[in-house]
């Protein structure tokens, strides 16, 4: 008999898991339904690839290794939830913390300068920026708002803030020279190898990657972003925003594109702080500050200066501020930029929010002001664009009213540009990049100067039918029309086109309305059909699919983690993801201080509904889909109940909702009459749990107020945080 695997990760969800988790067992044990947890938080992660450094007890399994391979089998059944994807500063911090603990293994190598160093850093990297789910997406995603959210959100509106025509908000993308514009791409007819080769200007050729092999129908792209005009746009950026009076910010997501956008990260620093970095460029060398990092880097390594030189760079940088454009802050009260930390600002999330907030972001003196988007790269830019001009005219979306965007995703086998990292390269001198196949052929080739980003994308055809299949599947069930966002103009999405064209022919379309249009078409398309309350199907790549299903959720029902998401594996098990969004480091730090964890699990309850449903056919078990139903039941009366956590310590949070949850669940079961002895069960713990209401959100709450200790961030203490989570006796009584 299959299992369902619940994994254990980090930060907000991790907490909540604590909490849910146990009520989840005590809810499926009568009916035979096993649960076991993997445990694929970053910490876990690093000690897996050291088992070498550590002492014998302190080893731990490979368990993101075991998911992978689990997730090609027709039995996985994969409750996932947000993970950390590390940038290298949150690397750094969870190494630290586990050097800390006791656990010897190594320190990030910045500049690796043996044999060992390159082993370690190789290891690193392969944890480093999102690493999991690349890993365990062995299939494309299937993301909605299930109706009942939306019927909530539609008589609950969250706050919208209005938009103004003569916002001076804008995205700033480049205009050529990116990977938008230099983009080749092919189909290969029959499969071979491919091998990446750079040639200098003196003909001295260096192999980037080894030959790797190119299955047949594969679609590869190469492209590259001279980093001669990606310098001269930051350049200008960052002089109009000053001209224009608003505020400098730079969206990209520095965690899933780990190769690339932390290079343009640093490259954005180096142009705000131009100053700066000319001045003292060579102290800043001398003592290895990786500007890729951030400014926060460059700040923790002025600490080895003698303190007459720091103070000389702090004033500088002081300086910077006065006479450059002020900048986005993630935190004004502690003075955090967006250039500080490139996993501070990842674009999914934070173009949506500044969307919702009138196009303004926060400023130093912790206001609202209208800002410069800047986007570098132009392939996506311009859905942001026409969805604030879209705003600019019309106004905010109303909530009350908007229709919604579900979205059919490719993302299985490492699809397209999230899938890049080991085709990446920083190039090291002017001349040629070729992909060159065993042939000998050159396939696409490009001329590169020094520091130019050169990549090579990868797309199989078998996703890409299973996708087409997804896509019919859902626009037949919902009765919706589909969009496929694709680009004729777009070397990449050319050949797509062709595919797409090719396998709608392989299913029954008749009276489905179905489309083809560019990106930013298919925005003012999608945007103007949701005005009036209509829906549509976003039918994306990779990259869109996950700007899409933040900018939509977050503009309909005011935050992803309310979606059901859903990826069938393409092997025939299912990988159940729980919302959209990511791990909300700021949860953990309002539950450290005040004790109140505002982390909404909703999108964990939708999961584990299907996933059960799931469980239920492929192993014949009428409980589980009797537990799933009654979980579904019971997720819309906690809604319609308004039984979701406050964002205000001393009221309901993540652990209060749970508690509802499990009443309501309970007394789902009671009710139902499919099953007695799941009846009979659960008509006792219902009662109990409702008498004993009163008492248990006292217990809940009355702790609420003060600091906790959970003895740790990426790794913490298990009891503490278990005991943080699970603060009610009377409650925890009743579950045991
Ligand atoms: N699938 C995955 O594994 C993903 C992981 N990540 C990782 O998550 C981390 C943070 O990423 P970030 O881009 O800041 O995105 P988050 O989605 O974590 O945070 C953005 C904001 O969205 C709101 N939010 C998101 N989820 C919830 C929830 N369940 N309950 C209540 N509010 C929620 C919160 O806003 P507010 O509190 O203001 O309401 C939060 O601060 C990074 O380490 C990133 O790599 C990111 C995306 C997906
Ligand atoms: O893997 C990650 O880092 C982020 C994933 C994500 O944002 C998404 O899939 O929507
Ligand atoms: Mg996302």
């Amino acid at each position: 008999m299959s299992k369902i695997i619940y994994t254990k990760t980090d930060e907000a969800p991790a907490l909540a898991t604590r909490s849910f988790l146990p009520i989840v067992q005590a809810f499926v044990k009568s009916s035979g339904i096993e649960i076991e947890t993997k445990d694929i938080s970053l910490a876990a992660r690093i000690l897996a690839v050291f088992p070498d450094f550590l002492e014998e007890d302190q080893r731990v399994p490979d368990d993101l290794a075991l998911l992978g391979e689990l997730a090609t089998k027709p039995e996985a059944n994969i409750i996932k939830l947000p993970n950390i994807s590390a940038s290298i500063p949150q690397l750094k911090g969870a190494i630290k913390e586990l050097q800390s603990k006791g656990f010897a293994v190594p320190d990030y190598p910045n500049e690796p300068e043996n044999d060992t160093e390159k082993d370690i850093k190789s290891r690193y990297d392969k944890i480093k920026g999102s690493a999991v789910n690349p890993v365990l997406r062995e299939g494309n995603s299937d993301r909605r708002a299930p109706k009942a959210v939306k019927n909530y959100a539609k008589k609950n509106p969250h706050s919208m803030g209005a938009w103004a025509s003569d916002s001076k908000t804008h995205v700033a993308t480049m205009q050529d020279h990116d990977f938008a514009h230099n983009e080749k791409s092919v189909t290969l007819p029959e499969a071979t190898n491919v091998k990446i080769v750079h040639t200098d200007a003196s003909g001295n050729t260096t192999t980037l990657k080894d030959s790797f092999p190119i299955l047949k129908g594969e679609v590869i792209d190469a492209t590259c972003m001279s980093k001669k005009a990606l310098v001269s746009f930051l350049d200008e950026q960052v002089a109009d925003a000053n001209d224009k009076g608003i505020l400098f910010s730079l969206h990209m997501k520095g965690t899933m594109m780990k190769v690339s956008d932390p290079i343009i990260f640093g490259h954005a620093v180096k142009a705000y702080f131009k100053d700066v970095f000319e001045k003292h460029g060579d102290v800043i060398d001398e003592i290895g500050v990786n500007v890729n990092s951030g400014l926060g880097n460059l700040l923790e390594r002025i600490n080895e200066l003698p303190a007459d030189k720091k103070a000389e760079i702090e004033a500088d940088i002081n300086a910077t501020y006065q006479n450059g454009p002020a900048i986005a802050m993630v935190n004004s009260d502690k003075g955090i930029t967006n250039l500080h930390v490139p996993s501070d600002v990842i674009i999914d999330a934070s173009m949506p929010a500044m969307i919702r907030t009138s196009g303004r972001m926060w400023n130093a003196q912790g206001e609202l002001q209208d800002t410069k988007a800047v986007i570098p790269d132009s392939s996506y830019a311009g859905v942001y664009a026409a969805t604030i001009d879209f705003c600019k005219k019309n106004g905010a979306f109303d909530p009350t009213t908007m229709g919604t965007v579900p979205n059919v995703g490719l993302m299985a086998k490492k699809a397209e540009e999230y899938g890049s990292h080991d085709k990446t390269f920083e190039i090291a001198s002017n001349g040629k990049v070729s992909v060159i196949d065993d042939a000998g052929n050159t396939l696409m080739e490009h001329t590169v100067e020094t520091g130019d980003i050169w990549r090579m994308c990868q797309t199989k055809d078998a996703p890409i039918q299973d996708w087409v299949k997804l896509a019919v599947t859902r626009a037949r069930a919902s009765q919706t029309p589909a969009v496929f966002w694709l680009n004729e103009n777009r070397a990449h999405d050319a050949e797509l086109i062709k595919k797409v064209n090719t396998y709608l022919k392989d299913h029954d379309t008749e009276g489905l309305d179905l489309r083809i249009l560019a990106p930013v078409e298919a925005t003012i398309f999608t945007c103007e059909r949701i005005k009036e309350g209509k829906d549509t199907i976003s039918v994306t790549g990779n990259v869109l699919r996950d700007y899409l299903t933040d900018l939509f959720p977050i503009l309909e029902v005011g935050t992803s983690a309310k979606m059901l998401s859903i990826v069938p594996l393409m092997n025939g098990g299912g990988l159940f993801e729980t919302g959209a969004g990511g791990s909300a480091p700021k949860h953990v730090q309002q539950l450290l201080e005040e004790n109140h964890l505002r982390w909404d699990s909703l999108g964990e309850f939708l999961a584990l509904a299907v996933s059960l449903d799931h469980f239920a056919g492929v192993n014949d078990n009428p409980k589980a889909k009797i537990l799933g139903d009654a979980l579904d039941d019971a997720t819309e009366k906690l809604l319609e109940n308004k039984k979701g956590p406050s964002r205000k310590a001393g009221e309901l949070d993540n652990r209060g909702s749970h508690f509802y949850l499990s009443l309501y669940w309970a007394q789902e079961l009671a009710n139902q009459d499919k099953d007695a002895d799941l009846k009979a069960e659960f008509i006792s713990i219902a009662e109990k749990l409702a008498a004993s209401e009163e008492a248990i959100l006292n217990e809940l709450n009355s702790i609420q107020g003060a600091p906790s200790n959970i003895d740790g961030y990426y790794i913490p203490n298990e009891e503490l945080a278990s005991s943080v989570m699970r603060p009610s006796k009377t409650f925890n009584t009743i579950l045991g």
